[in-house]
């Protein structure tokens, strides 16, 4: 049984087609007064849908992500990824829920510096439930999805910018991951290597993956099929 199965309860979800939903989900953080880094906020993502969240600096965006990520909790609301709710969940749980729902992908690339490609994207096969006998064949699959298969054997530290990023679009949805999150995902790249991995950004969700991406770019936030904004911690969508 995984850990979906046990810790599923369906009747808190309001709709089981969403991959992410927040319920009034807020994050305060202490001090006099204190920061309302997040309003409560409600949104919903499909299975499928490509969303942007745009903001300027200070606008709450991180915060949001690191929620989004499980890598930090409300305190308010509930935030059901997958159909699971999550702020109360354990740890151990919540590391679960994260390796095999989400895939991350962040401005910096983190990739090993001195591990082949292929390597790379065969470490995140290890603690994402991907069958041991399936793995080499899992990562060259991804490779080959982010138009890769020639540099599996190189290191990361030869590629181009726009080629790092795709190496970690690779690993981010070779465990096929419920939905791909991704953090400034070109704001190391010049524009020619942006646009590289905004075009398979566009592949991956003519697939059906997934996608939420956080910019504070607005030709990056143009790209996703739908756009919110967040202002001094509140959400809105855009026309
Ligand atoms: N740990 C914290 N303690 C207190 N205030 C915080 C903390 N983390 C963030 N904040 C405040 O919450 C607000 C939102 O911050 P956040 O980092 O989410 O914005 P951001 O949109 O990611 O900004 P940037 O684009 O500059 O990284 C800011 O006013 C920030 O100062």
């Amino acid at each position: 049984m995984s850990v979906l199965d046990v810790l599923a309860e369906p009747e808190l979800g309001t709709d089981p087609s969403a991959v992410i939903e927040l319920v009034d989900l807020a994050r305060q953080f202490p001090g006099d007064p204190p920061v309302h880094a997040l309003h409560p906020s409600n949104l919903r993502v499909a299975a499928g849908e490509y969303v942007s969240v745009i903001g300027p600096s200070g606008s709450g965006k991180s915060t949001l992500l690191h929620l989004l990520g499980l890598l930090d909790r409300p305190t308010e609301g509930e935030y059901l990824l997958a159909g699971v709710p999550t702020s109360r969940a354990s740890e151990r749980d919540r590391a679960a829920l994260r390796a095999g729902v989400i895939g991350f992908v962040f401005q910096a690339f983190h990739l090993l510096p001195h591990r082949s490609v292929l390597e790379n994207v065969l470490l995140a096969t290890l603690y994402s439930g991907v069958p041991r006998g399936e793995r080499r064949e899992r990562a060259l699959a991804a490779l080959d999805r982010v138009h890769l298969g020639h540099r599996v054997d190189f290191l990361p530290t030869v590629l181009s910018g726009g080629e790092r990023q795709r190496v970690a679009v690779a690993r981010a949805v070779v465990a096929q991951p419920h939905v791909l999150l991704a953090d400034e995902p070109t704001g190391n790249l010049d524009s020619e290597n942006s646009a590289s991995v905004l075009d398979l950004f566009d592949e991956l969700h003519r697939d059906g993956l997934t996608l939420l991406v956080i910019t504070h770019d607005a030709a990056v936030s143009a790209r996703a099929q739908r756009r919110v904004r967040i202002a001094d911690g509140r959400l809105t969508e855009m026309p």
